[in-house]
């Protein structure tokens, strides 16, 4: 089995389990008692989708390991492998109880987690749109598949790169708590993009793909680390970005460049247009 069999191994396999995980939602739109490892209450399909995807995934052969946003600690396969996968189960999970867009979001790096951004090798997601389309990035190209009911994928885009002329832009978090570059920052964009903000990292950068413009959650006021988490948001979506031809930034530096000290590290994330993620770092740099 070669690195690139691994790969498809592992986007049929989550391509496979999106039937499963958009079925299983309607009955699960009810909050757990638990809180996930970076303090988020956990909904019972954010644990669903987490214990359908570790079983599949690591049934796959060279799959050593499995991390999610959902448990505290790394999964090891029973056999030795040596790739390794991130995986976000449900993202916008708090989409759920107004039925708003949700996606599963995942990497597959080539050392054990936590792992750099660039021992990136693939990355993927779902999106549960009107349609469950998915979107994945290996070898220098980003593909586009619609997924059909029984899980199998037909291609729509076989390079799918950002569009020149970007029309849309979403951050999250509260603006009060936006620093003054920041804010600033957002007020130039205001006036060329359209706003479009969803609630589910996965949606919102969909758009951005799409349509062109910007998508971040910045560090805030009261949590300069940010929301979205290195390893399982930050990185893949990063490298699903900047393979379309688009850039990321922490802030300061491309996401790609950050390498986490822990599983659950948070980070202020920013994707887009190159010209919009270089006016950003411009702006954060006073
Ligand atoms: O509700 P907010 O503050 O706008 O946060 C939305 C962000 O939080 C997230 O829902 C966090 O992801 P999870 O749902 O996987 O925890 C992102 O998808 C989204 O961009
Ligand atoms: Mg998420
Ligand atoms: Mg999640």
């Amino acid at each position: 089995m070669t690195a690139s069999d691994t790969v498809e191994a592992v986007f049929k396999a989550v391509a496979a389990s999106a039937p499963d995980v958009r079925d299983g939602l309607a009955g699960r739109r009810v909050y757990e008692s638990t809180d996930n490892p970076t303090g988020d209450r956990q909904l019972a399909a954010d644990v669903y989708a987490d214990e359908l995807l570790e079983e599949r995934l690591l049934e796959i052969k060279r799959v050593g390991g499995y991390a999610s946003e959902e448990r505290e600690s790394v999964i090891e396969a029973e056999a030795e492998g040596e790739y390794h996968v991130a995986c976000d189960p449900l993202d916008g999970s708090s989409n759920l109880r107004s039925n708003n867009t949700m996606g599963t979001l995942v990497g597959v790096y080539e050392e054990p987690l936590p792992a750099a951004g660039r021992d990136l090798v693939a990355s993927g997601f779902v999106l549960y749109g009107p349609i469950t389309t998915m979107v994945t990035a290996r070898e220098g190209t980003v593909t586009e598949s619609v997924i059909g009911d029984d899980g199998t994928r037909r291609t729509v885009e076989t390079d799918l790169t950002l569009p020149g002329a970007p029309t849309v832009y979403g951050f999250g978090g509260r603006v009060p708590q936006w620093s003054g570059e920041f804010a600033g920052y957002v007020e130039t964009v205001a006036e060329e993009l359209k706003l479009r903000y969803g609630g589910a990292m996965i949606g919102d950068v969909n758009q951005v793909l799409t349509y062109g413009g910007i998508f971040g959650y910045p560090g805030l006021e009261d949590r300069p680390e940010g929301k979205l988490r290195l390893l399982f948001e930050g990185h893949p979506i990063a490298h699903i970005v900047e393979t379309a031809g688009g850039g990321s930034s922490d802030g300061e530096r491309s996401l790609l460049e950050s390498v986490p000290e822990s599983l659950h590290e948070r980070t202020p994330l920013f994707v887009g247009n190159e010209e919009y993620v270089d006016r950003l770092e411009a702006a954060l740099s006073g």
